[in-house]
């Protein structure tokens, strides 16, 4: 199985929670999985490894910029190997078709102003974590949850995320990154396959080219050693014919 880095970023931890399930089914089905924090990701590392999850939470509509520069910085590499990219936001937790048009529209953006074109998209519902919060942040989201979902006890946390779209996800991307595996190794032994008899062909080929430049060009050159060409025969052997 192939090696995989899941690189995220996350303000609150929910992201990071989401990371670490992925990890571990990826494992579970055999991969070698690696979980960085986007930041520490070192330039090049995204050479090392087969596969490569990307994910980031939603924070004031947007990614965050740590995860737009990975993926321009990433861009090629990325576009060379099995990828997806999955988001955490309070509006996938939201019953409402403009949210979901919303939370579409951001991943589209990603995509738009990056160029990166993940194989597999996840979007899942975050988390509001009221006691984490500075006092605006607390305020909006009382505000907007009074509204929509209801929860505004900001003494404690809501998880909105449902962990079997997560599992779904990463089972899927885990199957997706054994096939793409198995699809290389088949082409690749497909070629080397081929490379050996492909050897010996030419090799008999050039052998054949040889006998043939061996017995056809030399008894040529033999004949014309060995046998006069008739109108030298003819012609009498001591000088000139019309003298
Ligand atoms: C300051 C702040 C701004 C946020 N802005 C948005 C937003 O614009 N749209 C949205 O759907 N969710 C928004 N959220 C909700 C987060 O996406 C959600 O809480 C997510 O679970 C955060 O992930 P994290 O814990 O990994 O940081 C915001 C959360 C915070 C704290």
């Amino acid at each position: 199985m192939g090696s995989v880095l899941v690189a995220y970023a996350s303000t609150h931890g929910q992201t990071e929670t989401v990371a670490e399930y992925i990890a571990t089914v990826l494992a579970d089905r055999g991969h070698d999985v690696t979980m960085k924090r986007i930041t520490t990701v070192p330039d090049k590392t995204v050479d090392d490894f087969d596969a490569v999850l990307v994910g980031s939470p939603v924070i004031d509509r947007a990614h965050l910029p740590a995860v737009v520069a990975f993926v321009e910085r990433n861009r090629e590499a990325l576009a060379t190997r099995p990828t997806a990219f999955f988001q955490l936001s309070f509006a996938a937790a939201l019953p409402f078709e403009w949210a979901r048009d919303g939370d579409r529209a951001w991943v589209s953006d990603l995509v738009s102003c990056t160029g990166w074109q993940p194989d597999r998209v996840g979007r899942f519902a975050g988390a509001v974590t009221y006691p984490e919060y500075d006092r605006v942040t607390r305020l909006v989201f009382k505000l907007v949850s009074l509204v929509t979902t209801g929860d505004t006890d900001t003494t404690r946390a809501y998880e909105y995320t449902d962990w079997n779209d997560v599992e779904a996800f990463a089972t899927g991307f885990a199957a997706f990154v054994a096939q793409q595996e198995d699809l290389e190794r088949v082409s690749t032994g497909t070629a080397r396959g081929f490379a050996r008899p492909a050897a010996t062909i030419a090799f008999l080929l050039g052998l054949s080219g040889l006998a043939y430049w061996l017995v056809v060009t030399r008894s040529a050159g033999d004949r014309s050693d060995r046998y006069e060409s008739p109108t030298r025969a003819l012609q009498p052997d001591h000088g000139p014919a019309d003298q």
